[in-house]
């Protein structure tokens, strides 16, 4: 079809008020939006009533894993996008941690053929910093650049020498890519499942240190700085890292940084006992790093949030969390969170949630998506907001549903889902 009519939508404006707003769109893009557009006479093969709905730009998720090829019991491009898609999420950008991984022009090609085929949102794949993701050989990004890779990154591990790090970034400087990178020195995990401190104390359980993390972000940095490359920083979680960020940013270095909508809502104390499903890297913090994360992102030393989205089976989290592998889901539930913990409670507007979550993160890679204009994509999402749900495995996109979010009570449901004028999710089904 090719014009469709959205109305009575609301969207959010730049003084956090919500506008009453149509969407003409035309051939998949947004060709005209304002109020009462019927009005106007223009008229739509296809018009939709969204009663009030919030509509934002489609989100736009720089972390998730879709663990095609080489994991799909967990999850695959098209489960992982359908899951997208029901979060709000338009674009999304995916982790490397794949079999084979995406570390030649060749392995990276037959993913984007996957994506192409089964994707239901925009996915960027990137590709990896080294080979096989062991910090030894770089890979050839002048020739993933060409064949069309807007970033890479070893996400799953840290590149452990800082020799690889500095000829990484050296390299990627030079042909234009940026590093995004999970931040863990490995010679400071001491086989830790949990963040270190009070709480792992008293479940017993081995923890992991802030400077696990820290330490190798402030290696990073003045590598960076040396380099000149473009660092975008992974899942941050301790109040050091988000300390040393707004230390760099300070002093010119070109980083960016995300946080997750878990390190923003849980801190270690929640973790009840020895339960997997808690289980995630960076691990669950401190309070005060968690207020620490609240305070980055409110002075923009943090970016955009993004979700990690790091699904696992049942069984694999069945286990201790000294035994079960790290990760949680987080497509389908982030805009929900995000809203009911602090938009609906006042500690942030929506404004700054939807820009941390469309916006923002398009800026840092130089995507051209995450806004309203006219005459761009119409990759859109529209949620009702004010009607509680409760967040429920069965209703899950994605193959896998380990999230300590299950059976909590959340606003702002997904509506639909649109990409390039298309309806790709929708509640009806
Ligand atoms: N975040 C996680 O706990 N796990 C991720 C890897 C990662 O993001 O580091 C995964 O691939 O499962
Ligand atoms: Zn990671
Ligand atoms: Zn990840």
């Amino acid at each position: 079809m090719s014009t469709l009519l959205i109305q009575n939508a609301r969207t959010i404006n730049e003084r956090n008020q919500l506008i009453p707003t149509d969407v003409y769109i035309k051939e998949g893009k947004i060709q005209s939006i304002g109020q009462n557009l019927a009005k106007l006479g223009l008229s739509a093969e296809k018009i939709i009533d969204v009663q009030g709905g919030l509509l934002t730009p489609g989100l736009v998720d720089v972390h998730v894993h879709f663990r095609e090829p080489g994991f799909t019991h967990k999850e695959t491009i098209k489960t992982g996008s359908l899951a997208a898609a029901r979060g709000g999420y338009t674009t999304v950008c995916a982790m490397p941690n794949l079999d084979p991984v995406p570390d030649t022009v060749e392995n990276w090609q037959a993913i984007e053929d996957i994506i192409q085929k089964d994707a239901v949102v925009n996915v960027l794949q990137y590709a990896t910093i080294t080979k096989g993701l062991r910090s030894e050989e770089l890979v050839d990004y002048q020739a993933l650049k060409e064949a069309g890779v807007f970033a890479v990154t070893n996400d799953g591990v840290g590149v452990q020498t800082a020799g690889t790090m500095y000829l990484a970034m050296k390299e990627a400087a030079r042909v234009g890519l940026p590093i995004v990178a999970h931040t863990e020195d490995e010679s400071l995990l001491f086989g830790g499942c949990m963040h270190h401190g009070k709480k792992s104390e008293a479940l017993g359980l081995p923890g992991i240190i802030s400077a696990t993390e820290s330490s190798q972000i402030a290696r990073d940095l003045l590598l960076a700085e040396e380099t000149g490359a473009h660092y975008h920083v992974c899942h941050v979680s301790t109040k050091e890292s988000v300390r040393i960020i707004r230390e760099a940013k300070q002093a010119g270095i070109n980083v960016t940084c995300e946080v997750c909508p878990h390190h923003l809502i849980l801190s270690d104390e929640d973790i009840p006992s020895d339960n997997a499903i808690y289980k995630m890297n960076p691990p669950l913090r401190a309070l005060d790093d968690q207020a620490a994360l609240i305070e980055g992102l409110l002075d923009g030393t943090i970016d955009c949030i993004a979700t990690d989205h790091a699904p696992h089976t049942d069984e694999e989290k069945a286990v201790s969390m000294t035994e079960a592998p790290f990760g949680i889901v987080g497509s389908e539930t982030a805009f929900s969170l995000m809203y009911t913990h602090f938009v609906k409670t006042g500690r942030f507007t929506l404004k700054q949630v939807v820009d941390w979550m469309t916006i923002r993160p398009a800026n840092i890679f130089g995507l051209s998506c995450g806004t309203l204009d006219i005459g761009s994509p119409a990759d859109l999402a529209i949620y009702q907001l004010d009607k509680e749900i409760e967040i429920n495995a069965d209703e899950f996109e994605s193959k896998s549903f380990n999230t300590p979010f299950i059976g909590e009570k959340v606003l702002a449901e997904t509506l639909y889902t649109l990409v390039n004028g298309k309806i790709v999710w929708s509640k009806e089904g």
